[in-house]
């Protein structure tokens, strides 16, 4: 249904390739999920398949794409709508009505469906998405999640024979995940639907894969292993990735298009190339069975990294096999000692007891929405806390409220002695830092460079403070590129270092992984870390149930603007399946949250 031959893609004044050369064959009635690192170019290898690339991105496409037989070079992605629907990583870019009613119909209305037809597939699509409560609501007002739901909908109504999805759970709460990627399925169980999906949650998602196109050339998983300093802590790091490299490799080895989904098939058996920035294309990506790639892959979920920690082969995909297997490990771990409560920094006393900001019966009601009800909250230096809950729950308010961007219509809110909305800027910037969700918001300059200049100036630090952040969290961001043109996840790792530069006492992440992979995730999660012991306080509002394990010493949960559980992170991540982590889910009763827990207690 897919076909890609021999495609590689150098955008304009790039200095190589985007990715490996693909050649590879996806069928019909097929979920393929594509893997890679944060900049690796999936986002520009799925914009070929919709014919966004090079028909709006400009660049050269080399090579050829054909989706049910139409070649993407030749058909604009106007010729190709009624074929296939796209989900891109910013779902705001692509609205094209004011209301979600209207963009659940806008693709069927273009594509001149029946009304009766259409009717029905709004209402099917406001049910199946949990949107009901919402469909007269403007898409402005959503929440983020909530927006990134709408976008997912618009493209199921108008039933498209191939659907392309850059990250489409990125925003959702966990529950919400399974429930989208559950419809999925069905589209491609019971319709024949082909879908080509990248997340770097992989956690999520792998389970559901027919097979994995690993946009990474044969041997960067060594190289990427082998980085830095900074990888010594990442899960899974060390010698064992090569014992098991042999099998996948074999599985990368046949050619041709198996229909079956069982077992690995597919293509890339040429010799890899060496990577690097030349105009070459950096080797080939291999296409196959989602165990055997995940194997060698350069980045893979917490279950396929215990697997391998613990021996296991085949390495598992899911929770359910892991736990199938997982009695041997249980008994290793029985007698030794629980991980430490708090799974993050050590404890400054000095810092423990200082509260930098106080909310308290914090109540705010937007355009007659109630998003935050009663919310009282204490936050002290040196401790991290997580702010979870579904989507709409009120995090971003809360975090907004904290930074000023909204009046409280009733209780109060203090930062470092100061009342938010009532502080100047340029003074409350020295108490706190915001990372937007839409890391774009925080963003004008015309380079990466010139942005880190600035941000230097503004926060007095010294030249090359902010370009250093930038390189620890992500090596490889170019100095020269717009910031519009950097992948989602090079993007979040500039707003982070620009914030990051004025180290603000207060710290605040609205959804700080998305787009990130799981090595640039653990080097976030060092230096939050350490941050922490140093006494900043740091608040992450996010889905990521990983993340909050490896770093929060405290959850809180927020339902329709009220905390409804608030305690340390062990406890309140464990009571609920949807807040736990896959280690957690695998182990349980036992107390082990991550994988670098059980490494250090074997
Ligand atoms: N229009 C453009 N001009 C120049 N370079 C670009 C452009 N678009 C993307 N790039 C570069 O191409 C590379 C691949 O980007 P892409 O967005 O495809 O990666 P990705 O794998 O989707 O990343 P992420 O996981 O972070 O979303 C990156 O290094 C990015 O900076
Ligand atoms: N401008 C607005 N007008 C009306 N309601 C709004 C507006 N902005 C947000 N809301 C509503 O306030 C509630 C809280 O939104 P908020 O963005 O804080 O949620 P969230 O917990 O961060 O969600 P997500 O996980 O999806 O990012 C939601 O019901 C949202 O629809």
């Amino acid at each position: 249904m897919i076909t890609f031959e021999q495609v590689s893609v150098v955008h304009d004044g790039a200095d190589g390739p985007a990715f490996p050369v693909v050649d590879a064959h996806i069928p019909e009635g097929e979920l393929c999920l594509l893997v890679g690192p944060s900049g690796a170019g999936k986002s520009t290898l799925l914009g070929t398949v919709a014919g966004l690339v090079p028909h709006f991105t400009g660049g050269t496409l080399r090579g050829r794409v054909t989706v049910a037989g139409r070649d993407t070079r030749t058909h604009k992605p106007r010729e190709l709508a009624d074929v296939v629907g796209t989900v891109g990583q910013d779902p705001l870019a692509h609205f094209v009505t004011d209301t979600v009613e209207d963009e659940l119909a806008y693709g069927m209305e273009s594509l001149g469906l029946p009304p009766g037809t259409m009717r029905r597939r709004v209402e099917e699509t406001l049910d199946l998405l949990g949107l009901n409560e919402l469909r007269d609501r403007p898409i402005a007002s959503l929440s983020g999640g909530q927006q990134q739901r709408v976008a997912i909908g618009s493209v199921l109504t108008p039933h498209p024979r191939v659907l392309v999805l850059d990250e489409p759970t990125s925003a959702l709460d966990p529950p919400a995940a399974e429930e989208v990627l559950a419809v999925l399925q069905r589209l491609v169980h019971d319709l024949g639907t082909t879908v080509l999906m990248a997340e770097h949650r992989l956690e999520r998602v792998v389970q559901y894969a027919d097979r994995v196109l690993l946009l990474a050339p044969e041997g960067e998983r060594g190289r990427d292993r082998a980085a830095g300093p900074a990888d010594a802590d990442i899960p899974g790091s060390g010698a064992a990735g090569s014992a098991t490299a042999g099998s996948a490799t074999t599985g990368s080895a046949t050619t041709g298009s198996g229909t079956s989904g069982s077992g690995a098939s597919g293509s890339g058996a040429t010799a890899p190339e060496p990577a690097g920035g030349g105009a070459e294309p950096r080797g080939t990506a291999r296409i196959g069975d989602p165990a055997a790639l995940l194997a060698v892959s350069p980045v893979r979920p917490p279950v396929v990294e215990l697997g391998e920690l613990a021996g296991w082969d085949p390495l598992p995909l899911s929770v359910r096999d892991a736990r199938r297997r997982a009695d041997t490990l249980r008994r290793r771990l029985a007698d030794r000692p629980a991980p430490a409560a708090a799974p993050a920094a050590a404890d400054s006393p000095a810092t423990e007891a200082r509260p930098v900001a106080e909310v308290s019966r914090l109540g705010l009601v937007r355009d007659r929405v109630t998003a935050l009800h009663e919310v009282s909250l204490t936050l002290h230096a040196g401790r991290t806390t997580a702010l979870m809950g579904r989507n709409g729950a009120g995090k971003s308010t809360l975090l907004n409220t904290l930074v000023g961007m909204h009046r409280p219509s009733s209780g109060q809110v203090s930062v470092g002695g100061r009342t938010p909305h009532r502080t100047r800027p340029a003074e409350l910037l020295r108490h706190v830092g915001l990372v937007p969700q839409e890391p774009r918001d925080l963003l004008y300059a015309e380079t990466v460079a010139r942005e880190c200049r600035t941000a230097d100036a503004d926060a007095d630090a010294a030249p090359g403070t902010c370009r250093a952040l930038v390189s620890r969290l992500l090596p490889g961001v170019p100095d020269s590129t717009h910031p519009r043109d950097l992948s989602e996840g090079q993007r979040l790792a500039l707003a982070l270092s620009i914030v990051l530069t004025a180290r603000p006492p207060l710290l605040l992440l609205d959804e700080p992984t998305r787009g990130l992979d799981y090595a640039a995730k653990s080097r976030l999660v060092l230096l939050l870390r350490e941050l922490a012991t140093q006494g900043h306080a740091i608040v992450l509002a996010t889905h990521d149930v990983e993340l909050v394990a490896e770093l929060a010493h405290r959850v809180v949960v927020l339902a329709q603007g009220e905390t409804v559980a608030d305690g340390p992170t062990d406890e309140v991540v464990t009571s609920s399946p949807a807040y736990a982590p896959q280690v957690s889910k695998i182990l349980a009763p036992q107390p082990w949250l991550t994988v670098g827990q059980v490494r250090e207690a074997l």
